[in-house]
């Protein structure tokens, strides 16, 4: 899609008002967009990102995806759809999994249905790399959620509305994240609240996972799955980066490993990138197409399964601390960090 196939269209964005929804309304909006959808259910929320957008051209709608009717109103007449709403938090969805079921499966069926009742070209749902191989609940219920995307097409040959998932890794800076909790530690005296040093995480900016959404629209074909190539890092580097940073000598405090965490995630396994395309940058995953009448197809065991190995967070390019600070630099969040601490945002030699 390029910047001219956005003229003139009405997008909805579902769970806007965060910081993807915000990231890819600014942009939409530099673009000859004729409406930007937000679905959401915070209206307090909205009002905030009305007077920040201060933009016509976007429309707030209150409602929630677990209800197929404000969904379904929500979707009249628009053309495209990036579906953000979620229960994102592993904790929260561990002790509330029924919660995580509502919001994240049955609601995006709704988000599905509803796209395809009203037209809706092109719908991407947004995943999580703890949707691969799952141990918790927010992992299970996106994993359930890509399932869901992929059934409208095998069950509807003639779909309309072309349906696609994208997977992220962590993005740097999101909202209850542990970059902006380990920047309060640090300006609160340096006590890091680390649960295990060893672990790794996937680690992408907003604009890499906004980039990746586009890909996704441009790219698509019914029941895709697209995940950007990125590279990791261990949460001890990722706190020792912040101290270099912020110029605090940090007491590390290892807490252990919370509810139902994994000790490296996995965007890709082995066995989807044995059906993959590597397009560069990103990797498209296919839908197994096969309907149900598996004995029409030669019974071939997939070999190729052995040659791959998974996408895993332990093995991926691994950066050291300074370009784990390179990245972070990077970040106007952590940029406005540093400036309101009285610092320049600049590489600094370990505390
Ligand atoms: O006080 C803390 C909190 C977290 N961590 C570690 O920091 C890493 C990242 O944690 P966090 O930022 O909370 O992210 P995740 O739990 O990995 O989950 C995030 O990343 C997912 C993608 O994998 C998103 O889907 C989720 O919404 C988002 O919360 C993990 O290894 C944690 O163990 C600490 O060391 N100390």
């Amino acid at each position: 899609m390029t910047t001219t196939d956005y003229a003139g269209k009405r997008i909805l964005i579902t769970g806007g008002t965060g910081s993807f929804g915000h990231t890819v309304a600014r942009k939409l909006l530099t673009r000859d967009v004729a409406e930007i959808r937000i679905l959401s259910r915070d209206e307090a929320k909205q009002d905030l990102m009305r007077h920040e957008l201060g933009d016509s051209r976007v429309r707030f709608y209150v409602g929630d995806v677990r209800d197929y009717l404000s969904v379904e109103r929500a979707s009249k007449d628009v053309d495209y759809v990036f579906h953000a709403a979620a229960l994102k938090q592993v904790p929260s969805c561990e002790f509330f999994p029924m919660e995580a079921v509502k919001t994240n499966v049955i609601g995006s069926e709704n988000v599905v249905r509803a796209a395809e009742a009203s037209g809706v070209k092109s719908l991407v749902c947004l995943s999580t790399d703890k949707a691969v191989y799952p141990v918790n609940a927010m992992g299970m219920t996106k994993a359930m959620m890509e399932k869901v995307a992929q059934s409208h097409g095998l069950n509807n040959p003639h779909a309309e509305t072309v349906v696609s998932c994208v997977r992220y890794g962590n993005v740097m800076y999101s909202r209850g994240s542990v970059i902006p909790l380990f920047i309060r530690q640090l300006r609160a005296g340096g006590r890091l609240t680390v649960t295990n040093p060893a672990m790794t995480r996937f680690m992408m900016s907003l604009e890499d996972s906004v980039d990746l959404v586009e890909f996704a629209f441009v790219n698509a074909e019914q029941g895709d799955l697209f995940i950007r190539k990125a590279p990791s890092c261990t949460i001890g580097d990722l706190a020792q980066a912040l101290s270099n940073l912020f110029r605090v000598k940090a007491d590390i405090n290892v807490i252990g490993t919370r509810h139902a965490e994994k000790v490296s995630e996995v965007l890709a396994s082995r066995e989807e990138l044995s059906r993959a395309t590597d397009m560069g940058e990103y990797f498209r995953i296919t839908a197994d197409k096969r309907d149900l009448n598996y004995s029409v197809y030669v019974e071939e065991g997939d070999t190729k399964q052995t040659e791959y190995s998974d996408y895993d967070s332990h093995t991926t390019v691994r950066l050291s601390v300074g370009e784990v600070e390179d990245m972070l630099l990077g970040l106007p969040e952590v940029q406005e960090e540093l400036f309101a601490a009285g610092l320049t945002p600049e590489r600094s030699d370990a505390v």
